[in-house]
């Protein structure tokens, strides 16, 4: 998907809310179980209950990794489902790859070729080779862990090497990479207080953002310090929009928090200066 394309779905849908698909076996209505594949049931009415509110979704891979075989099926019946009924969204595989360039080409057929995902989340830790393969793929997007939303992120994340924080070098150096153009970076929503930093290094480009919801995060801070003149943002909320009834009304339950989201995130947009 080309980056314009993305601009004006949130435009028309006054929403940059993405719904993470975390599909767990045990939190998932109990009556679901009984179906020929639970997974990619839940998912599809979760899909179509909330599509209108949301300009993407991110499933986890490790939530299907977990079933084996079973499980990568489900997803990929997921990411089929998306494309074929609902092509406008953006999809994100949250697989936070990245190997020696020869493996990670490997990785990139798998979700940018296999799958068709959008885009998938990368981690940096193994630098340039490990990245650039990804970075290849013409309207596909490689999503660069920068500052996570979780409390170990201070453990390397924030160290001072050289005079910046190792966060920074990542999102400075990245630039510098061969398809930079492709480039998103995760900035975790519980990290609102880094973004004016974050974006006087990347001003322009999108990031995506874990933690409304479940982590506590804040849309509004993320927005006041993070928002740039094309949004530049992608807010995900998985646990928070999927688990909120355990009965037969739980995709509405689904739509009624996404809907909670959308509503904010156009007041956000209609009334910023
Ligand atoms: O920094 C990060 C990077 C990725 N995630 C992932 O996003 C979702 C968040 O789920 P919630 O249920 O809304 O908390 C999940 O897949 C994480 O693995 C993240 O949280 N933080």
């Amino acid at each position: 998907m080309k980056t314009t394309d993305l601009i004006a779905q949130i435009k028309k849908k006054q929403s940059f809310l993405i719904v993470g698909l975390d599909t767990d076996l045990d939190k998932i209505p109990k009556h679901l179980l009984k179906e020929e594949d639970p997974i990619f049931a839940f998912n599809k009415a979760i899909i179509d209950a909330t599509q209108d509110l949301c300009v993407g979704y991110k499933p986890n891979t490790a939530f299907y990794e977990a079933y084996g075989m079973k499980g990568w099926k489900a997803l990929e019946k997921t990411i089929n489902y998306i494309n074929e009924k609902y092509p406008e969204q953006f999809t994100i595989a949250d697989a936070k790859r990245g190997d020696i360039g020869n493996t990670s080409s490997r990785y990139a057929k798998a979700f940018f070729e296999d799958l068709n995902f959008d885009s998938v989340t990368v981690a940096p830790y193994m630098g340039k080779d490990s990245v650039e393969p990804f970075l290849e793929f013409e309207e596909k997007h490689t999503i660069l862990l920068a500052l996570t939303s979780n409390k170990g992120a201070y453990d390397f994340q924030t160290k001072i090497i050289d005079g910046q924080e190792v966060y920074k070098h990542v999102l400075q150096t990245s630039k510098s990479y061969k398809g930079s153009e492709n480039l998103m970076y995760v900035v975790g929503a519980t990290k609102a207080q880094f973004l004016s930093d974050i974006r006087k290094i990347i001003p322009e480009a999108f990031l995506l953002v874990p933690g409304v919801g479940a982590q506590g995060g804040s849309l509004r801070d993320v927005c006041t310090y993070g928002m740039t003149e094309n949004i530049g943002l992608l807010i995900n909320s998985s646990r928070g929009i999927l688990y909120n009834s355990s009965g037969q009304d739980f995709a509405i339950a689904a739509r009624n928090v996404a809907q909670q989201l959308q509503e904010d995130m156009q007041d956000i947009l209609v009334n910023r200066t």
